[in-house]
C-alpha cells in the first residue's frame, strides 16, 4: 500500500483545503496591519470608516475560510482513511497464506482499524496545518521586520530557544508514539488469542492468569501512552514560556522607544498583535510536527502490513486473484484424472521436507480416503492442491491441468475445500450456501441440500433457508456445519472436493447423515477425504496411506488390511477407539 499514492488521489480536496487555509491566514495577517492604520487614523483625526470596514471584512473572511479549511481537510482525511482501509482489507484477503499465517490477528486488526485512522487523519490535518502555520509564521515575521527589525531580532531570540526545545520534544513524541502503537497492537493480539480460545481458558480455570496477562499488556500500552501525552503536553507550555518572555521584552523595550519617539504607538500595537498571532501558528506548527511524527509511526505500521505478499497469477494479466471479474472455466478433459501428484516434494522450511516424492492419482468420481498418523502430511497435501503453497519440485494436476499454470480463480472453482471445523460466515443459511456461487437458483440450492442430507434439518427451521446463523455458524452442530459446507461446495460444481473430516465423535444419526452426504458428493465428483473414522475409511473406493510425508500404500480397505502393516495398525487403533466409545 502506497500512502503517497493514496494522498495523491485526494489532492484536489487537500489543495482546496490548504488554499482556503492560506487565504484565511492572509486575512489574519492583514488584521494587525489594518489595526495599526486605524490607530494612526484616530490619532490624525482622519476618517476611520475604511480601516473598520476592512478589519470587519478580514474578520468574516478569516472565520469563513477557517471553517471551509477544516471541513475540506477533515473530509480529505476521512477519504484517505477509507481508501487505506479498503486497499488494506483487499490486500489482506489476497495475501499469500504462508505470510498471512505468520501475522498476529490482533495486531493486523489494530493496524487496519486504528492505525489507518491515526495515520490518515493526522497526516491530512497536520500536513495542512504545517503549510498554513509556516505561511502565517513567515508572513508574520516579514511584516514584523517591516515594522521594526530590532524588536523582531529580540523576539526571534526568545522564541528560537523555545522552538529548539519543542523540536526535540516532537522527536521524543514520535519515538514514544511508535512504541505506544506497538503496545496497543500487542494488547489486541493478546485479547484475540484468549477470546479465540475462551472455552479452553474457562475449562483450564485460567481466567485469572489470562486477565492478569492482559492487564500487563494493557499497562504497557498505558505507560507508553502516558509518555506520548507527557512529551506532547510539554510542547505548548514550552512555546508559551517563549512567548511570555518575548512579550515582556518587546513591551518594556518598545514602550521605552515610544517614549523617546523612535517607535510609533501604532507600530508597537501592530507588532505586539503580530507577536500574539505568531504564537498560535508556532505552537500549531510544533504540535503538527509532533502529530506528523505520531502519524508517521502509524503510516509505517500500515505500510508494513500493506506489503504482505500477494497471491498473483504471473501469467494472468487480470492481476490478483479474486478481483471479482467473471472468469469462465475452460472445458475439462473427461479422461484426465481429477487430481494427480507426480513426485511432489514440499518443505515449509528449507532442508526439512514435509512431503517427499508423493505420487498418486484420483479418478473423476468416487471417494478416496487419506489416512496416516498425525503430522504425516495430509493437510499439507490439501493445501498444495489449493495452491496455498507451491511445491519445491514435482507436478500437481487438477482435471489434467498443471496447478502451477492455472489461474488461481479457475483452480479454486475446480476444487471445493471443506475444512475440519467447517467455518461458516455471518448471515443466513442461504447466504452461506451460495457463498461460492452467488448466482445459484432455488432448484440448485434444494438439490445441494438434498445431496448433503440437509433437507430435513432446514425444513424444520422456522425461517428455513433464511435462518440467521451466529458468528462462525454458532447454533449448528459440528456435523451440521460440515454438511452445510459440503452443500456449499457442491453448489460450486467442483471437479474435486477436499474434505477434512471432523475428528469429533458425532452421534449415530449425524454420522450416518454425514456419511450419506459424502457418498452422494462422491457420485458427483472426486472426493478426497482426510478420514479418521473407520466408517468413512471402509466405504472409500480407495485409500492412500501416508507416513512421514510419503505415500506408503494405496488400495481398498480389504487389500490394505491384508498387505500393509501400518494400515492394519491404524485401522485397529481406530476400531478399538470407536468400540470403546460405543
Ligand atoms: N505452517 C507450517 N509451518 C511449518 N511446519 C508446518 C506447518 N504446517 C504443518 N507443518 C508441519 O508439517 C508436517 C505435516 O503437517 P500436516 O498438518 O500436513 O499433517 P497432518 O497429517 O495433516 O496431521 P494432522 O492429522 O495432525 O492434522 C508436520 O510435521 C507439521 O508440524
Amino acid at each position: 500500500m502506497n500512502l503517497r499514492e493514496t494522498v495523491r488521489r485526494h489532492r484536489a480536496l487537500l489543495i482546496a483545503g490548504i488554499g482556503m487555509g492560506l487565504v484565511g491566514a492572509a486575512a489574519t495577517l492583514a488584521q494587525p496591519w489594518m489595526l495599526g492604520r486605524l490607530i494612526e487614523a484616530v490619532s490624525r483625526q482622519e476618517s476611520i470608516a475604511w480601516p473598520i470596514t476592512f478589519i470587519a471584512l478580514f474578520f468574516v473572511a478569516d472565520a469563513a475560510l477557517g471553517a471551509g479549511h477544516s471541513y475540506a481537510i477533515g473530509r480529505a482525511g476521512e477519504n484517505i482513511a477509507f481508501d487505506a482501509r479498503r486497499i488494506l482489507g483487499g490486500r489482506l484477503l489476497r495475501s499469500q497464506i504462508p505470510y498471512f499465517s505468520r501475522l498476529e490477528h490482533g495486531d493486523v486488526f489494530a493496524r487496519t482499524v486504528s492505525d489507518t485512522s491515526v495515520a490518515c487523519l493526522i497526516i491530512a490535518q497536520a500536513l495542512a496545518q504545517v503549510v498554513t502555520s509556516v505561511f502565517m509564521v513567515v508572513g508574520g515575521v516579514v511584516l514584523m521586520a517591516r515594522l521594526d527589525w530590532k524588536l523582531l531580532l529580540t523576539t526571534v531570540a526568545c522564541l528560537g530557544v523555545a522552538s529548539g526545545a519543542s523540536l526535540f520534544l516532537a522527536r521524543r513524541v514520535r519515538i514514544a508514539a511508535l512504541q505506544n502503537r506497538q503496545d496497543i497492537g500487542a494488547f489486541g493480539s493478546g485479547l484475540q488469542r484468549v477470546l479465540g480460545a475462551i472455552t479452553t481458558v474457562k475449562a483450564s480455570r485460567a481466567e485469572e492468569r489470562e486477565s492478569e496477562e492482559l492487564a500487563g499488556l494493557a499497562d504497557r500500552a498505558r505507560r507508553s501512552g502516558i509518555r506520548v501525552i507527557g512529551f506532547g503536553s510539554l510542547l505548548t507550555p514550552m512555546m508559551n514560556v517563549g512567548t511570555q518572555l518575548s512579550l515582556a521584552v518587546v513591551i518594556s523595550w518598545g514602550m521605552a522607544r515610544v517614549a523617546t519617539g523612535s517607535l510609533s504607538p501604532a507600530d508597537l500595537t501592530s507588532f505586539v498583535m503580530y507577536l500574539f498571532y505568531l504564537v498560535a501558528p508556532l505552537v500549531m506548527l510544533f504540535m503538527s510536527i509532533g502529530q506528523i511524527q505520531q502519524g508517521r509511526a502509524a503510516v509505517q505500521r500500515v505500510t508494513e502490513l500493506g506489503a504482505v505478499p500477494q497471491e498473483e497469477d504471473e501469467e494472468d494479466p487480470a492481476g490478483p486473484v479474486g478481483s471479482g471479474q467473471p472468469r469462465e472455466r475452460e472445458p475439462v478433459a473427461e479422461s484426465a484424472p481429477a487430481v494427480s501428484f507426480e513426485d511432489v516434494v514440499f518443505s515449509y522450511h528449507e532442508g526439512a521436507p514435509v512431503l517427499r516424492d508423493v505420487s498418486f492419482s484420483l479418478p473423476r468420481r468416487g471417494l478416496t480416503a487419506i489416512v496416516g498418523a498425525s503430522g504425516a502430511g495430509k493437510t499439507t497435501t490439501f493445501q498444495l492442491i489449493e495452491r496455498f503453497h507451491r511445491p519445491d519440485s514435482g507436478t500437481i494436476r487438477v482435471a489434467g491441468r498443471d496447478v502451477a499454470a492455472l489461474r488461481l480463480a479457475e483452480l479454486r472453482s475446480l476444487v471445493g475445500y471443506v475444512e475440519q471445523d467447517a467455518p461458516l460466515l455471518r448471515g443466513t443459511i442461504r447466504e452461506n450456501l451460495t457463498y461460492a456461487n452467488p448466482g445459484a437458483d432455488d432448484a440448485e440450492v434444494a438439490r445441494a441440500l438434498r445431496l448433503a442430507s440437509m433437507e430435513g434439518f432446514v425444513a424444520e427451521l422456522p425461517d428455513g433457508l433464511d435462518t440467521e446463523l451466529g458468528e462462525r455458524g454458532a447454533g449448528l452442530s459440528g456435523g451440521q456445519r460440515q454438511r452445510l459446507a459440503i452443500a456449499r461446495t457442491l453448489l460450486q460444481r467442483p471437479e474435486v472436493i477436499l474434505l477434512d473430516e471432523v475428528t469429533a465423535h458425532l452421534d449415530g444419526d449425524t454420522e450416518v447423515a454425514l456419511r450419506d452426504a459424502i457418498t452422494e458428493a462422491a457420485r458427483e465428483c472426486a472426493v478426497l477425504a482426510i478420514a479418521h473414522r473407520l466408517s468413512t475409511i471402509v466405504r472409500a473406493d480407495r485409500i492412500i496411506v501416508m507416513e512421514e510425508g510419503r505415500v506408503r500404500a494405496t488400495g481398498t480397505h480389504r487389500e490394505l488390511i491384508e498387505s500393509d502393516e501400518v494400515y492394519r495398525r491404524l485401522a485397529g487403533q481406530q476400531f478399538a477407539a470407536e468400540e470403546a466409545l460405543a
